[in-house]
């Protein structure tokens, strides 16, 4: 009976393998067709170099050249990939494919090769050794899925620059997804020479990478199901037509096709995002609130924090220039350990791009800057994160097909250890340290107050849920400087208000903060210094008290009795550009018109002390 259907179900298990290569950078949001190139590589080279099953035996034979076409495979993924990883989307796709190409034609014109001709192989792979070797393959993505590794390729598929922020360092990860899928594609090679007899160049060709392509696109590239339904699929159809009597030969990639473009405009996920996704939730710790906020797990990895007082960041005359555009001029600012330093201005005033330029993300045109004793600038994102800096984005930039928790357990990813070859090897040690990260994950998401969202999708969240979601993802790492863009936005006043006391039990815990905000009324309340940025230079600096009586700032935001009339409120202490911009307030409702110089002090600060809370 199974051998019967012997041969579709090895062509099911070997177009498994030959998606998988491709889910191993899909998975990473890399759009690579190289993979057939690596494929006929790894499959010419064992014909040629593996001993023949005669003088080892069969299955040493298959074994020895699966050993070296998987070694080849990965070889010729690292000679492609070093200069081609900071390539994007389609370009890489270009690039791979131009690689792929480039090897069938030399092999097409290799008399080694046989030419056109192609090369005989004896057949030793059975049904039975192409499941095994996919089960190996399936398996290895299984337990990769929820490992610090996994995760952290699916952070960088759904937000790069997030990723790098979390501390990933993406480089090597694409670069180390991407010979996986190099040593996948090898295996693929060598078992389907080893099963067809007869290999030829154009066994590797342009339409057998879509295939592959489409193969793991349909099945799904974000479950490591997918390729294994793709393949079924793809495969069953041409034995459906079969036992239907129906032999056309364009039913197939018609219907696949069609298939495709079903996935990519209803189910971008592929047929493995029917089936249920689950979020593993750490267990309940007997304090009633799950991991709740109790003590730090103990087997995070140990971060060093500035002592209170020590200088965290030092600018000086840091400038960055777009063309023409001066977008921050000549800042010079330091920041103590323990410090809350708001920074306020008008729209385009310069904030983002300072806070920028101190995360790392945009390097400086002019001046230098020291955070946490690293050189920023010269130090790629990942780096300086991993000196103790994690922040907040303007617009939300969260990994919107996962859950808040594993959200927040990317956050995670500077505390947390390596698990990927542990979990292969079911280590009890893996399992402890994932449960530490996922305790940490739900810690924060305790503290921010979204502990009952924590299965939720990323997503599917309140605009306000994203926004603390976001401060609970940047809070797991445990940095010494949190650096919030406008955290605040989209939040009514109830949700502000906690926010500000949430900021200000974190500075009580010893956290400095940096945070750009625009609802004024916060940002005396909440800080314990205010710096005013206006036309990318610091116009004041000083105590919440200083600020709001300060003219220069009063006149930058409700500009001089000669401008047009801005809206905003001061009451709400959240006031609209003065330059026209389209500042995002928090009470939209309570928008009034302000007459220039209609006041002479922004909302007065608050005095309760900054740990009451
Ligand atoms: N990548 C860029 N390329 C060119 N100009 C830029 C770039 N980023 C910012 N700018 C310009 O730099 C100036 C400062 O922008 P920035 O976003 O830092 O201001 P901001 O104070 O954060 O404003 P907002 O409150 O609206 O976020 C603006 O004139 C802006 O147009």
């Amino acid at each position: 009976m199974l051998l019967e259907y012997a041969t579709p179900l090895t062509f099911i298990a070997l177009g498994a393998i030959f998606a998988y290569s491709f889910y191993a950078v899909l998975i990473a949001g890399q759009l690579s067709l190289g993979q057939a190139g690596f494929a006929s590589v790894a499959a010419f080279s064992a014909a040629a170099l593996a001993p023949s099953g005669n003088d080892v035996g069969e299955v040493p034979a298959l074994l020895i050249a699966v050993a070296i076409g998987m070694t080849l495979g990965a070889l010729a993924a690292v000679v492609l990939g070093l200069p081609t990883m900071h390539l994007r989307g389609v370009f890489l796709a270009i690039a791979t494919l131009g690689f792929a190409e480039a090897v069938r034609v030399v092999l097409l014109n290799s008399e080694w090769t046989g030419g056109a001709q192609g090369l005989a192989v004896p057949r030793i792979l059975t049904v039975g050794m192409a499941w095994i070797a996919l089960a190996v393959v399936a398996y290895w993505f299984w337990r990769m899925g929820r490992s610090r590794y996994g995760r952290a390729l699916e952070a960088i598929r759904e937000d790069e620059l997030a990723a790098r922020s979390m501390g990933i360092d993406v480089g090597r990860h694409r670069l180390a997804a991407f010979v996986t899928a190099g040593a996948v594609a090898g295996l693929y090679g060598v078992l389907f020479a080893y099963y067809v007899r007869l290999i030829a160049p154009g066994d590797f060709d342009f339409a057998a990478a879509v295939e592959g392509l489409v193969t793991a696109v349909v099945g799904g590239s974000t479950m490591f199901l997918g390729p294994l339904l793709g393949s079924g699929f793809q495969t069953m159809i041409p034995e459906l037509q079969r036992a239907v009597g129906v032999e056309a030969g364009w039913i197939r990639p018609f219907l696949a096709s069609l298939l495709l473009l079903v996935v990519i405009l209803f189910l971008p996920g592929g047929l493995a995002s029917l089936l249920p996704r689950r979020t593993r939730l750490p267990a309940a710790s007997g304090d009633g609130n799950g991991a709740g906020d109790g003590n730090r797990p103990s087997h995070l990895a140990a971060r060093r924090h500035p002592a209170a007082g020590e200088t965290v960041v030092t600018l000086v005359g840091l400038g960055k220039e777009y063309g023409g555009v001066h977008a921050v001029r000549d800042v010079d600012l330091e920041v103590r350990s323990g410090e809350v330093v708001g920074l306020i201005g008008p729209n385009g005033a310069g904030k983002t791009t300072l806070v920028n330029m101190i995360s790392g993300l945009v390097p400086p045109s002019s001046g230098r800057a020291t955070v946490l004793g690293v050189p920023v600038g010269r130090t790629p994102v990942h780096k300086v994160a991993a000196a103790g800096v994690s922040r907040t984005f303007q617009h939300s930039k969260l990994f919107n097909r996962l859950s808040a928790l594993e959200n927040v357990l990317v956050g995670a990813h500077l505390v947390s250890r390596p698990t990927f070859l542990r979990r292969l090897l079911w280590l009890p040690s893996a399992r402890r340290d994932e449960q530490a990260a996922l305790e940490q994950a739900a810690r924060c998401l305790h503290r921010v107050g979204l502990a009952d969202a924590a299965g939720t999708r990323a997503s599917a969240l309140s605009y306000g849920d994203q926004r603390r979601l976001e401060i609970a993802r940047a809070l797991a790492s445990e940095p010494s400087l949190l650096i919030l863009d406008e955290p605040a936005a989209g939040m009514n006043h109830v949700e502000a208000s906690t926010l500000s006391a949430l900021i200000r039990s974190l500075a009580a815990d010893g956290l400095t903060i940096l945070f750009i905000e625009h609802n004024v009324g916060m940002v005396l309340e909440t800080c314990t210094r205010v710096v005013v940025l206006n036309f990318g230079e610091v116009i004041a600096s000083g105590t919440p008290q200083d600020i709001a009586s300060d003219p220069a700032v009063i006149e930058a935001y409700l500009g001089t009795e000669d401008d047009e009339p801005v809206t905003g409120s001061v009451a709400e202490g959240t006031l609209a550009d003065p330059t026209g911009g389209s500042a995002e307030v928090m009470a939209a409702d309570s928008v009034a018109n302000v007459r220039p110089g209609a006041a002479d002090t922004l909302e007065p600060p608050d005095t309760t002390p900054r740990n009451a809370s």
